[in-house]
This record gives C-alpha cells, structure tokens and sequence, in this order.
C-alpha cells in the first residue's frame, strides 16, 4: 500500500527534526553496552544493530560492547556447571571461564557482528584480549566486611585504545566482548560488561556511555516500586550506590567512574524499547536515568540542589545540558 501523503510529511518531519542533534553529534565517540537480557528479543537486537549502523552513517564513532550474562548462565546450566553472583558478579571457576570466554566471543559477539553487517560492512568483532586493549587483575569484592574469592573476575588495570582507534578512524564499528588478560599471571579474566564498557568510555575519552538493559532505568525504591530516577550528579550516585544491589551494582559503579573520568554523560535505557537508541541520541525525549558529571567539584560548596536545580529524581532543566 502506497504511504499516505500525511505520513510521508510525518517521516519528513522526523528526519528534520533529527538536524540539531546530527549537527551536534558529529565526530562524537559514543560507547554503547547492550547487555545480555536486552538480547533477548531477536527482533530488537536486530533493531540494534539497525540503529548503530545509522549512528555511524550519521557521523558518530559507535563503539559496541556487549554482555551475555543470561546466555552465559545457560551455557553453563547446560554443562552442569554451578552459576552463582556475588556483589552483582559472577563466581567464575577455571572451566567456567572458558565458557564465558566462548560463549562471549564466539557466540553472542558473532550474532551481533552478522546483525551489523546485515546492514553494511562495518562491524569488526574483538575482546578485550586483542592487542592487549584490556588488562586485568583478579578483583577481590568485600561482602560483609570480608574479601571473598570468587575465581577468574577481573578489575580491568590498563586500557590500550589503539586497536579501536584504528578501526574508529577506518570508519569501522568495533564490538568488544569483556573478557581481558591479566599481565601478572596470564591468565584470561570474566570481566563484568558494564565494567568493561565504562573503563573503555573513560580510556576513549567518549561524550557519552549508553547502557542497554531490561528495565527502564535505575528505580528509587527497588525492589518495593518506585518511580525511575530520571537524573542524578556523580555525587548523588555515589551515596546511592551502597543501597543498590545485584546487576546494578557494576552498572551504576561503571557510570560513575565514567562520568568521573571525563566522559559527558552516562545513561542507563530500557533495551525493551525499539529504537532505543535513536530515542536517546536524536530526540528530545529524557529516557532512562542519566548520570550527569558533578556541577562543583568541590562538596563544601554544593552540598543541596540550588533555587531550580534538579535533585535526584527530577528531570534536568534541559536535554541539551546533559546531553554528549
Ligand atoms: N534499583 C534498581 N533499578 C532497576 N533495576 C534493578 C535495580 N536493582 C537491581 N536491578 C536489577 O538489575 C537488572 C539489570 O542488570 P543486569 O541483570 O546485569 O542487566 P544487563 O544484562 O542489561 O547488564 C534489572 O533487570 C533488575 O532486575
Ligand atoms: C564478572 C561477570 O559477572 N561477568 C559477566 C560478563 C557478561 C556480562 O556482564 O553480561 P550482562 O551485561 O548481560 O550482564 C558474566 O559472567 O555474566
């Protein structure tokens, strides 16, 4: 059936719409974490994969990386091997490893670079492994009060961004899986995604981290209820983070180090939804929570939200503000 005159106008006025943000965005790096429960859906992934290929046509620098939590947990259960989180991490055993290892970048990486491709020849597959982009340290969480061993998970120590600054300046889309080797023992460490994602947007000096997940943001309240924190400064996050629990103790970390770091903004959105992705870079329309850099670095002389500055949970005076 032929387009009615009236939608046509209405795609029409859609691109145009997008003007200020494509003119805006140009040249930006922005890194984008698609995590596993948001690949879920095939259709959606697909989607994703649709929308990072127009960020880059549109002129951005997309750098993809990706999670596999729920398609590691099945990989595992499959071979009897026992899955169990600690500190919103994953305890992970020597034969363990190997499946996260195979299961990220054999499995979920190559999906996503075939979903990418199916659209143009852009997506280059790589871990953190290769050329030494990422290098890690055993990470010791402290739960109660008490370091506990949870296996091969790694903190990462040391980012080289030349290899995705190669395929960056090539015009190719780089998808990282998380996983990194250690320097001092050489073996291969799980590194949690959002980690991994965050350490790279810092190294990358990026304008914006977008994570991708199963909820609509970070909730106040979880899990009682509550409503969606729309925008919170890298202080407000960090008193928070103590309360929060399970995945969005590294995700939430990872925003914050980012934005301490120097990267524009971080922000959480709901991978459920379409076009995620296009909604938060060219659209007015506040997704999500983000977390914005701190206003004063000094805490002595920011402790309470100034007369119409936004506390936690209230939506920021201006997209254009927050946004990369
Ligand atoms: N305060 C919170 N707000 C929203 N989700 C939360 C919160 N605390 C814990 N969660 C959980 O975090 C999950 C997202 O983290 P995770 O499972 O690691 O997702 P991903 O695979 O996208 O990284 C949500 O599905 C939800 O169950
Ligand atoms: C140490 C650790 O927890 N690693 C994660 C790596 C994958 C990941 O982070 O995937 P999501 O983004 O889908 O959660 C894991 O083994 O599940």
């Amino acid at each position: 059936m032929m387009p009615s005159r009236w939608s046509a106008l209405e795609k029409a006025r859609s691109v145009c719409e997008a003007l200020p943000w494509l003119t805006r965005h140009q040249n930006r790096t922005v890194v984008i974490k698609l995590g596993g429960h948001a690949m879920a859906d095939e259709r959606l992934t697909a989607a994703f994969a649709r929308d990072v290929v127009f960020l880059r046509y549109a002129g951005l620098r997309p750098v993809v990386v990706h999670g596999g939590g729920p398609q590691i947990g099945a990989e595992l259960e499959r071979r009897g091997l026992a899955s169990e989180f600690k500190a919103g991490l994953r305890v992970t055993s020597a034969p363990a490893m190997d499946v996260v290892r195979m299961v990220l970048a054999g499995q979920v990486q190559r999906e996503l670079v075939g979903l990418i491709n199916a659209n143009g020849p852009l997506a280059v597959g790589m871990t953190g492994e290769d050329a030494d982009t990422l290098t890690a340290v055993r990470h010791v969480p402290w739960v109660d009060g008490e370091p506990v061993d949870i296996g091969r998970v790694g903190d990462i120590t040391r980012v080289d961004t030349g290899a995705i600054e190669a395929l960056l300046a090539d015009g190719r889309i780089p998808v990282v899986s998380s996983v990194a080797r250690s320097a001092e023992d050489g073996h291969v460490y799980n590194v949690n995604a959002d980690t991994a994602a965050a350490a790279l947007a810092t190294a990358l000096r990026a304008q914006a981290l977008v994570m991708l997940t199963d909820v609509e943001g970070l909730y106040a309240g979880w899990p009682a209820g509550g409503e969606v924190i729309a925008r919170l400064t890298a202080r407000e996050l960090e008193k928070l983070l103590p309360e929060l629990a399970d995945g969005m103790v590294p995700k939430m970390t990872g925003c914050l180090h980012a934005v301490r770091g120097g990267v524009g903004t971080a922000r959480v959105i709901d991978g459920r939804v379409p076009h995620a992705v296009l909604l938060e870079m060219f659209t007015d329309e506040g997704v999500g929570t983000v977390i914005v850099p701190d206003p004063d670095p000094d805490p002595d002389l920011d402790p309470e939200p100034g007369p119409g500055e936004p506390g936690p949970g209230e939506p920021g005076p201006g997209r254009a503000e927050a946004r990369p």
